[in-house]
C-alpha cells in the first residue's frame, strides 16, 4: 500500500532521473558547478504541471459555474422563491413547475438552491447512480428543536448512516421480512374486524394497525388494547410532526435563529410549537429502550429490533413506518368508495382463488394480479410521502450541462412521477388495469418513487409492501365498502384532494358505509381472533 516510505521513494526517482544523463553532459554541468541544475529543472517541471492540474480544476470550476442552473421561474432578487412556494400542496405546485420547465427545476431562497425531480429517470440519475453525491440530508432546525436530530430519517451521510440503515436493512430485507408476516396477517384480522365493529373509529384503526405492527417487530411488544402506551406515543407524535409544517420551509428553517424566540415573535410560531413537543419525542425514544431494558433484566424480553440492536434503536423511530402505513390505507378507502367497480372486481378476484370460507394469506398474492395491481394503484394515485423526504448533495455537479451547486436541497417529487402523463395516461384516476399487460391493460410500469431513491430510500419498504398487502386482501375479502347516503337520499362522494402535513399526506376527513361481506366473512374474522386471544 502507500505507506509514506513509498511516497518518498517516488518523489526521489524524480529527483534522482537527471542522473540518468549520459556521462558527458553530467560532467559539462557538474564542470558549470551546476550540478544541482537538473533537479531545479524538474522542480520547475513539477510546479508548471501543478500550476496547470490546479489551472485546470479551476477552470473546471470555474466552467461548472458558467454552466446555467437548471431552468426555474423568475424570482425576487434577495428573498428568492420564497413568496412563490406555497406552504402546503408543494407537490402539485412542483408537478406544474415542470410542465413549464422540464423535468429538473430549479428553486431558491435566499440563496440556498432548491432542486427539484419531477421525473424517475432524473431521481435515478443524479440520486441512485450518483448516489455518493446525493444522500446526505439537509438540516431541519424545526425537526431538531423537536428533538428528532437523532432519528435515522434526519441523521447526516456517513459512516454512523452506513452503520444504521446496514442493521435495519438485514432485519428489514425482502426475506427476513417474510419471518414477521404472522404477525401482519393477525393484525390485518384484527383491522378488519374492529373496523366493522367501528366503523367510525376508521382513521384510529388505521394508526393502531399499522403501529401494532411495528411495535412488535421493534420491540417486541404486542398491542392488545387502544389505550396502549405506544399506541398513544405514536398518535402523539404523528399529530406533532404533521402539525410542524412544511419540511425545511417554516420561517424556522429558512432564519433558524428564530428558533431561540419565543413563539409570539413573527415567524417563531414553529419554533415554539416544536419546543412543546419536545417532550412527547422524547418519550418516543425512552420509552421503548426502558421497557425493553426492563424485560431484559426480567429475561422476559421477545426477540426484535430493540432487544438485537438496543444502543441504536433510539435512531429508528417507529413514526417513520407507522404513520405512512396507515396513510397509504386511508387512501385505499377512499380509493374504492371513489372507485367501487374495482372493489367489485378485487373482491371477485379474491372469492374466486381464495374462496369465501377461509381468509386470504400470503401464499395467494401470486395468484392475485389484480389486488396486486390496486395495491399499486394506491401507492401511485396518492402517496404517503409525496414529495419524499429532500436529500442534500454534497460536492458541486454537473446534469445535462445544467449546474447543480453543493448543498442544494434535492427533492425526488414522487407526486410529478405519478402524474407524468408521458408515463401514465389519466394519470389522475384510480385505474389498476393500467399495470396488465395489454389486451387487459397498457403495461405501464409500477410507481417508482412511492419509497425514495439511492441510498436513503426506505428501508422498511418489503416490510410496507407486506403490510399494505395482507390489509387490503383481508380488507376486500371481508368488508363491503360503500359511500354513506345524505338524508335526501343520495349517495355523498367525498372530496379527494390531499391534506399535506409535514412530511406526509392524507385524504381530508370522509365517512363511508363498512359493512361484513357475508356472515361467513365475519365469522371467519371472529374466529381467527378468538384463536389468538387463547
Ligand atoms: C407505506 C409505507 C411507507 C412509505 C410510503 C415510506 C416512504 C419513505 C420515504 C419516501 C422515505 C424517504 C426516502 C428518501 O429519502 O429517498 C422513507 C425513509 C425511511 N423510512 Fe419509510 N416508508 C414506509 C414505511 C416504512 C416502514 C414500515 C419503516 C420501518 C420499518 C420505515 C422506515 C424508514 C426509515 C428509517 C427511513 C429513513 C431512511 C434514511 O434516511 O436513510 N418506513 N420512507
Amino acid at each position: 500500500m502507500f505507506s509514506s516510505d513509498n511516497m518518498h521513494c517516488g518523489s526521489f526517482q524524480v529527483h534522482r532521473r537527471p542522473r540518468r544523463t549520459c556521462g558527458s553532459q553530467r560532467s559539462r554541468l557538474d564542470r558549470r558547478g551546476e550540478g544541482s541544475r537538473p533537479h531545479h529543472l524538474v522542480d520547475g517541471l513539477s510546479l508548471v504541471v501543478a500550476a496547470a492540474l490546479v489551472l485546470f480544476i479551476l477552470k473546471i470550476r470555474l466552467s461548472k459555474k458558467r454552466l446555467p442552473l437548471p431552468p426555474g421561474p423568475p424570482a425576487d432578487p434577495l428573498l428568492g422563491h420564497l413568496r412563490l412556494i406555497p406552504s402546503s400542496g408543494q407537490d402539485v405546485f412542483f408537478h406544474n413547475l415542470g410542465k413549464t420547465y422540464g423535468d429538473v427545476v430549479h428553486l431558491s431562497i435566499l440563496g440556498r438552491s432548491i432542486v427539484v425531480l419531477n421525473s424517475v429517470h432524473a431521481a435515478v440519475e443524479l440520486l441512485d447512480k450518483r448516489s455518493a453525491n446525493y444522500s446526505d440530508r439537509p438540516k431541519f432546525p424545526i425537526y431538531e428543536t423537536m428533538g428528532l436530530q437523532d432519528s435515522l430519517v434526519f441523521v447526516p451521510y456517513g459512516n454512523n448512516l452506513r452503520m444504521y440503515r446496514k442493521m435495519l436493512q438485514q432485519y428489514f430485507s425482502k426475506e427476513n421480512s417474510k419471518r414477521h408476516r404472522p404477525i401482519q396477517i393477525r393484525e390485518a384480522r384484527l383491522l378488519a374486524d374492529n373496523i366493522l365493529a367501528n366503523p367510525r373509529r376508521r382513521g384510529d384503526l388505521l394508526i393502531r394497525f399499522s403501529t401494532a405492527v411495528i411495535v412488535e417487530i421493534a420491540y417486541g411488544h404486542q398491542i392488545v388494547s387502544d389505550d396502549d402506551p405506544y399506541v398513544k406515543i405514536a398518535e402523539d407524535v404523528c399529530e406533532a410532526t404533521a402539525n410542524s409544517g412544511p419540511p425545511g420551509g417554516t420561517p424556522v428553517d429558512i432564519f433558524p435563529f428564530l428558533r431561540h424566540f419565543p413563539s409570539w415573535f413573527p415567524g417563531a410560531y414553529y419554533a415554539g410549537y416544536a419546543r412543546k413537543t419536545w417532550h412527547l419525542v422524547r418519550k418516543l425514544y425512552d420509552f421503548p429502550t426502558e421497557c425493553v431494558t426492563a424485560e431484559m433484566a426480567r429475561g422476559e424480553a421477545k426477540p426484535s429490533f430493540l432487544a438485537t440492536h438496543l444502543e441504536v434503536l433510539q435512531r429508528v423511530i417507529y413514526i417513520a413506518g407507522a404513520e405512512t402505513t396507515s396513510s397509504t390505507l386511508a387512501w385505499f378507502f377512499l380509493a374504492m368508495v371513489l372507485y367501487p367497480e374495482c372493489q367489485t372486481k378485487a373482491q371477485e378476484e379474491i372469492d374466486a382463488v381464495v374462496g369465501r370460507d377461509r381468509l386470504p394469506d400470503f401464499h395467494d398474492r401470486e395468484h392475485l394480479p389484480y389486488v396486486e395491481c390496486l395495491l399499486q394503484e394506491t401507492l401511485r394515485w396518492n402517496q404517503a410521502a409525496p414529495s419524499g423526504i429532500p436529500h442534500r448533495s454534497m460536492e458541486d455537479d454537473i446534469y445535462n450541462g445544467m449546474f447543480i451547486p453543493k448543498g442544494s436541497f434535492v427533492i425526488a417529487n414522487t407526486r410529478g412521477m405519478t402524474l407524468d402523463e408521458n408515463t401514465y395516461q389519466n394519470a389522475s384516476e384510480f385505474e389498476p388495469t393500467r399495470y396488465l399487460r395489454s389486451p387487459l391493460g397498457r403495461g405501464e410500469p409500477y410507481p417508482a418513487g412511492p419509497f425514495g431513491f439511492g441510498r436513503r430510500a426506505c428501508p422498511g419498504r418489503h416490510l410496507a409492501n407486506d403490510s399494505l398487502w395482507i390489509a387490503m386482501a383481508t380488507i376486500l375479502s371481508t368488508v363491503h365498502i360503500s359511500r354513506e347516503v345524505a338524508e335526501n337520499g343520495k349517495e355523498i362522494i367525498p372530496d379527494g384532494t390531499p391534506v399535506a402535513e409535514g412530511i406526509t399526506s392524507h385524504p381530508p376527513p370522509f365517512s363511508c358505509r363498512l359493512k361484513p361481506r357475508s356472515e361467513m366473512a365475519q365469522a371467519l374474522l371472529k374466529q381467527a381472533n378468538s384463536m389468538e386471544r387463547n
